[in-house]
């Protein structure tokens, strides 16, 4: 799994001799297939679909969610690298009486965190929504870029992952939410690169707070690395943020 990470990032550096050029979507790695850089690519493009940065692991456990899909009573949740294209900013500002301090330009430049780094180096995950059970299962694969102790994943980036995951389980259920409390214990390290599994589920609705708790658990499901609960607060259209 290791091996597979460092070549992954020997195949970035290659790519990335090439100034003002991303990859060609869809490439193979090492290919050197190259085009001009297009907004469309980083924005539209679904990130929440395999790649070739992803493990073994991952992919089974994707085929595995995807066949829960089957039914109905699973579904995946597409990512995108922003949420704010320029059609719904206007939109955004609104909703949030204009309390956005950033400048449309900037705005539309802006990126989701988690969706920031190349592939296979920062955060890969996929989330899975189950309605009737309130509960978002988020598998995941934390890069190199994510190292805390040597060889660990930074409690900072887990953190990260399981504060969208917990958020995520409020908003399907609530609409846009406000993280507001985060409660985590790890317990065991997580390996750089390898994958986990953070099920979470909706413990109880108080008029606008949102209770959501998980545990991530290795892919065998033998060591329980960490819990966590969160209280998340659906946000009032209208009502400023500052
Ligand atoms: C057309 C589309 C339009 C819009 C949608 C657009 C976008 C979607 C929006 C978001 C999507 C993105 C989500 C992804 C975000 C990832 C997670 C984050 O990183 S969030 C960032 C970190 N969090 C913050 O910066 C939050 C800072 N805090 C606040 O902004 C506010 O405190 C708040 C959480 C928004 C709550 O403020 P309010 O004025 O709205 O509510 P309150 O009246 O103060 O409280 C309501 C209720 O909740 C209790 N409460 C609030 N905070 C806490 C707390 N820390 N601990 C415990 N309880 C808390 C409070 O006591 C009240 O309780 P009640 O009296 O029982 O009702």
């Amino acid at each position: 799994m290791l091996r597979s990470c460092a070549a992954r990032l020997r195949t970035l550096r290659v790519l990335r001799r090439q100034p003002g050029d991303a990859r060609l979507p869809g490439s193979q790695p090492g290919s050197g297939k190259l085009r001009s850089f297009s907004f469309e690519d980083v924005t539209e493009k679904d990130q929440a679909l395999p790649k070739p940065s992803w493990s073994k692991d991952l992919r089974l456990l994707f085929d595995k969610f995807m066949k829960k899909c089957e039914d109905g009573s699973w579904k995946r949740l597409p990512s995108y690298k922003t949420s704010y294209t320029t059609s719904t900013i206007q939109d955004i500002r609104a909703f949030f009486s204009g309390s956005i301090p950033l400048k449309e330009e900037l705005m539309s430049q802006a990126r989701l965190f988690t969706r920031s780094f190349e592939d296979g180096l920062g955060f890969e995950y996929v989330m899975f929504y189950n309605d009737d059970e309130k509960r978002v299962v988020c598998i995941c694969q934390g890069g190199l870029y994510l190292q805390g102790p040597p060889g660990f994943l930074h409690g900072g980036a887990l953190a990260t992952l399981i504060d969208i995951t917990l958020g995520t389980n409020a908003m399907v259920a609530g609409g846009p939410v406000m993280t507001a409390n985060l409660d985590i214990s790890f317990k065991r390290p997580v390996p750089l690169c390898s994958v986990v599994v953070i099920n979470s589920q909706l413990d109880k609705v108080e008029g606008r707070k949102f209770f959501v708790s998980c545990n991530v658990r290795s892919v065998d499901e033998q060591t329980l690395h960490t819990e966590g609960t969160g209280l998340f607060i659906k946000l009032e259209p209208g009502k400023s943020l500052i």
